[in-house]
């Protein structure tokens, strides 16, 4: 752990002439305080010691199977421990995209790889980044909701920290038992509304996995660096409560001040170990909980919620490059969302704060051009007292209106944005009525998994008569409609956080702010390409992905350092090739 860290540092230094110490990995030293710990302080005896043998072979971070050449065979006692052949990276590659390939089920490839990864790191994050549009539907949105669904039949060896309501009290204690202690991103869940299948408690743990594993092979983050943790505080969903494979806590959600505390305790335990420059990222909490987390911690620790701030940049993103094809400027067009939880109310700020920027017409203004509905129907005044805060700015002027249908005939936008997590909510006269006043009408279908899209690709597809510009969040394969190839995009936050996190961490950025969410969301705009706008992508393909990470990551960066945020001194000049030479890289490393 130790070596990649000095490893990466110091090839980074050494290229751009910075200080090791202050370069990558947040410079925290002694973080457990063994060194200064007083006698009646408790520590944690770790020690460091080579591998080699049998150990050598069961270690997933340093394992390389076949591809041992005779010389580290010979030098780390594996003689005899292996069958005399010796295979390149290539063709292990090769061998296991072939046997991923023959299963039939996605589950089954999802577990070949999380077998994969238990067994040898760097080949797994080599087969997902060279084969990332073909394995990102594996590892991530749909199958991994599938995963977290079967989590406790499929359970084999834990993959994160797990912190229920047992260790209250004693969540340092906890933290300490990682082994690694360079940590520098943190996916956090409680499992309360995973993707939009709802509550599915300790088994949200996939979801933290999942999105590491993307930091790494998407954002290059190393994966040492990355603690997947799941906050087990019980679940309501009442079949887990009565599966007996089910791996969580057999009682229902604390809520109120016993839930307040274990997070504040958590909170404040990770700042303890790993110091101030850790992001934690939340994942998948239920809007209640969501919106204050973030605003509570946001200015006490580095903070970023993906489901409010990553979606909200991803998806601007796509309307500012889809109005290449659209025409206007942002503030020409109206939006419709439907669903007003974290995603919805959080892209809609975000378009909003755009537009305010560009235009300079202050927030209030610009929030007009935006409704949502919700499970009541339309956001308006006559509701105010009764909704959530997080409703309330956008409870605007107009008539109460019940349904999605009644509103788009009623607005006439331009835009219509799904994310209530709610299937199928996306009707044929829905998408009729967009396509009757819309030349090429936005529809962005963003609630996931697959089953949970608020309609398909090839219904936004021949509904609008090939009319209507389609994103989603889970993957849909090209439609062909009347002779034409479509081919829809993924507005899905996997094109953000990854970037953004490297940005944040190679900068020593000590808090999120709104404005480095913009700079993300325009830096990845800037990737489409003209090739691609003509064929009506508002996304880069994934295939592109770390490319479009660094630059992501340099923008994100730039922004920390002109708001004064960021932390690692001197700024490097070119931020794109620092961000590169950061990247962690999956090609095997020889040993002496
Ligand atoms: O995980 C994904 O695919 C996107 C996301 O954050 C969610 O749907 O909650
Ligand atoms: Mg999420």
């Amino acid at each position: 752990m130790e070596s990649t860290m000095n490893e990466l540092g110091s090839n980074a230094a050494s290229v751009l002439d910075i200080d090791p110490k202050t370069s990558v990995g947040g410079g925290v030293e002694d973080v457990y305080g063994e060194d200064f710990a007083t006698e009646d302080q408790l520590i944690t005896p770790w020690t460091v010691s080579v591998a080699s043998g049998y150990s050598l072979l069961r270690d997933p971070r340093h394992n390389k199977g076949l591809a041992f050449t005779e010389k580290e065979r010979d030098a780390h006692y594996l003689s005899g421990l292996l069958p005399p052949v010796v295979l390149s990276q290539q063709l292990q590659e090769k061998k296991l995209m072939n046997s991923i390939r023959q299963y039939q089920l996605p589950i089954q490839k999802y577990m070949a790889m999380m077998e994969l990864e238990e067994r040898n790191e760097r080949l797994f994050y080599k087969l997902l980044i060279d084969n990332v549009e073909e394995l990102l539907p594996v590892v991530y949105t749909p199958t991994v909701g599938e995963a977290c669904q079967k989590y406790g039949s499929i359970f084999r060896r834990p993959q994160g920290l797990y912190i229920s309501l047992k260790e209250k009290g004693r969540v340092l204690d906890v933290l300490k038992n990682w082994p690694e202690r360079s940590i520098q991103v943190i996916v956090v869940t409680d499992g309360e509304r995973i993707l939009g299948l709802g509550d599915l408690g300790c088994q949200g743990m996939g979801i933290p996995v999942g999105k590491l594993s993307l930091y790494t092979a998407l954002g290059g983050i190393r994966p040492s660096a990355c603690l997947p943790i799941t906050i087990d505080v019980g679940t309501n969903n009442e079949k887990l409560l009565n599966d007996e494979f089910y791996i969580g806590l057999k009682q229902r959600r604390a809520t109120g001040q016993e839930y307040s505390e274990l997070l504040h305790e958590f909170m404040s335990a990770v700042k303890q170990c790993y110091g101030e420059k850790v992001l934690i990222q939340f994942e998948d909490f239920a809007n209640h909980n969501a919106f204050e987390l973030l605003a509570k911690y946001r200015t006490s620790h580095l903070v970023f919620n993906d489901d409010i701030q990553g979606t909200a940049s991803v998806v601007l993103s796509g309307v500012v490059s889809a109005l290449k094809v659209l025409g206007g400027s942002l503030a020409d067009h109206k939006f419709l969302f439907l669903g007003a939880g974290e995603a919805g109310t959080g892209i809609a700020e975000l378009i909003a704060l755009e537009m305010s920027k560009r235009t300079n017409t202050p927030l209030e203004e610009c929030r007009k051009r935006i409704y949502l509905v919700d499970s009541k129907g339309l956001i308006v005044k006559s509701r105010f007292e009764s909704l959530q805060h997080f409703k309330q700015p956008w409870a605007h002027d107009h008539e109460p209106v019940k349904t999605l249908l009644e509103a788009v005939n009623a607005l006439k936008p331009t835009v219509l944005i799904g994310a209530s997590g709610m299937g199928k909510t996306f009707t044929k006269e829905v998408v009729e009525a967009m396509s009757s006043f819309n030349e090429r009408p936005l529809i962005m279908a963003l609630s996931n998994p697959t089953s949970q899209a608020e309609c398909t690709a090839e219904e936004a597809y021949s509904w609008s008569k090939g009319k209507a510009i389609f994103a989603s969040g889970s993957p849909f394969d090209p439609v062909e409609y009347e002779g034409k190839v479509f081919v829809p995009g993924q507005g899905n936050n996997a094109y953000i956080f990854p970037g953004f996190g490297l940005g944040v961490v190679m900068s020593g950025a000590i808090r999120v702010h709104d404005d480095m969410l913009l700079a993300a969301s325009e830096a990845l705009a800037e990737q489409v390409t003209d090739a691609e706008y003509e064929k009506g992508l508002i996304y880069p393909p994934f295939s592109k992905i770390r490319k479009i990470s660094a630059e992501i990551a340099a923008k994100v960066a730039a922004k920390a350092y002109e708001l004064g945020l960021a932390s690692r001194l001197p700024r490097p000049a070119n931020l794109v090739k620092y961000a590169e030479s950061c990247m962690y890289s999956p090609v095997y490393r020889n040993y002496r």
